[in-house]
C-alpha cells in the first residue's frame, strides 16, 4: 500500500492507474516553500508530511513550464491556475512567436530511512530542443535529497509538447491546453495521459524502484 499525500484527486487517479498497489490519498496539505525548484519543494513537501503523519509517504509536486515565459508558471502552475485560469494562460501563451511547453513533475517519497543513491540516465525523450539545457542542469532522475535530517528520494518526468486552445473535457488542471502529438492531455484516457506524461514517468521510475526495493 502506497500513502500519496496530496490535496489533488486527479494526481490519485493517476497513480492508481499506473501502480499495481492500492494508493491510498491523504489530503494533507502540507506546506510548500517558495522555491523555483520542483525538486526541493517535492523533498520538503515528502519531509512535512512523513513528519505529520508518522508513515512512509509519496507527494508529487509538478508544473507547467512554458518556453516563452522562460519556464513560468513552474513551480507557481498552482497558483496561476487559480487565478488566472487556464484559458487566460493559453491566451498569454498563444500571443508568442513560440508555443512550446512542458510538464516537469517530481515524485518524492520519504520513510524516515536513508536510501542508496542510484543515478539513472536523464529521460532522453526531446520535444523542443531549448529547454534541453536546462534538463541538462537537473541532470539526474532519480537522487535523494537531504531534507533536514532525513533523505527523500525523488524521481523526475518531463514531457514536452504545445500549448493550445482548451480541447477535451478529462484529466485535470491545465490538460486541456497542454497538447502532445495531435491531443490534448484531456482528450486522453488516463492509461494513454500516463504512458507519456511527467507523472507516469516519474511514476514508472518510483514503482521500478520501490518493488525493487522491496519496502
Ligand atoms: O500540492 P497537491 O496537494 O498535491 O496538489 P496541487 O494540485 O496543488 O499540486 P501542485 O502544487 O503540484 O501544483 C500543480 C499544478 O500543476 C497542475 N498540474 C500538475 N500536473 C498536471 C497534469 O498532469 N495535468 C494538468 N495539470 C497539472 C495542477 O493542476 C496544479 O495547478
Amino acid at each position: 500500500m502506497v500513502t500519496f499525500v496530496t490535496t489533488n484527486p486527479g494526481k490519485v487517479a493517476e497513480a492508481r492507474e499506473y501502480l499495481d498497489e492500492s494508493v491510498e490519498q491523504v489530503a494533507f496539505d502540507y506546506p510548500e516553500p517558495q522555491a523555483e525548484n520542483l525538486k526541493t519543494v517535492a523533498a520538503y513537501g515528502a519531509r512535512a508530511a512523513y513528519d505529520h503523519l508518522g508513515e512512509p509517504v509519496v507527494v508529487d509536486d509538478s508544473g507547467l513550464t512554458i518556453e516563452a515565459f522562460d519556464g513560468f508558471p513552474g513551480p507557481f502552475s498552482s497558483y496561476v491556475e487559480d487565478k488566472l485560469g487556464i484559458e487566460r494562460v493559453a491566451d498569454l501563451a498563444r500571443a508568442e512567436e513560440s508555443q512550446r511547453a512542458a510538464f516537469r513533475g517530481v515524485v518524492a517519497y520519504c520513510d524516515g530511512d536513508s536510501f542508496e543513491a542510484t543515478p539513472e540516465p536523464v529521460d532522453t525523450e526531446r520535444r523542443g530542443q531549448d529547454l534541453a539545457a536546462e534538463e541538462r542542469a537537473s541532470a539526474t532522475t532519480d537522487e535523494q535529497v537531504d531534507s533536514g535530517a532525513v533523505p527523500v528520494k525523488l524521481f523526475e518526468g518531463v514531457v514536452r509538447g504545445q500549448i493550445v486552445e482548451p480541447r477535451g473535457e478529462g484529466g485535470f488542471g491545465y490538460d486541456p491546453i497542454f497538447e502532445y502529438d495531435g491531443a490534448t492531455f484531456a482528450e486522453m484516457g488516463t492509461e494513454e495521459k500516463n504512458a507519456i506524461s511527467h507523472r507516469g514517468r516519474a511514476l514508472a521510475k518510483f514503482a521500478d524502484w520501490y518493488g525493487q526495493a522491496d519496502r
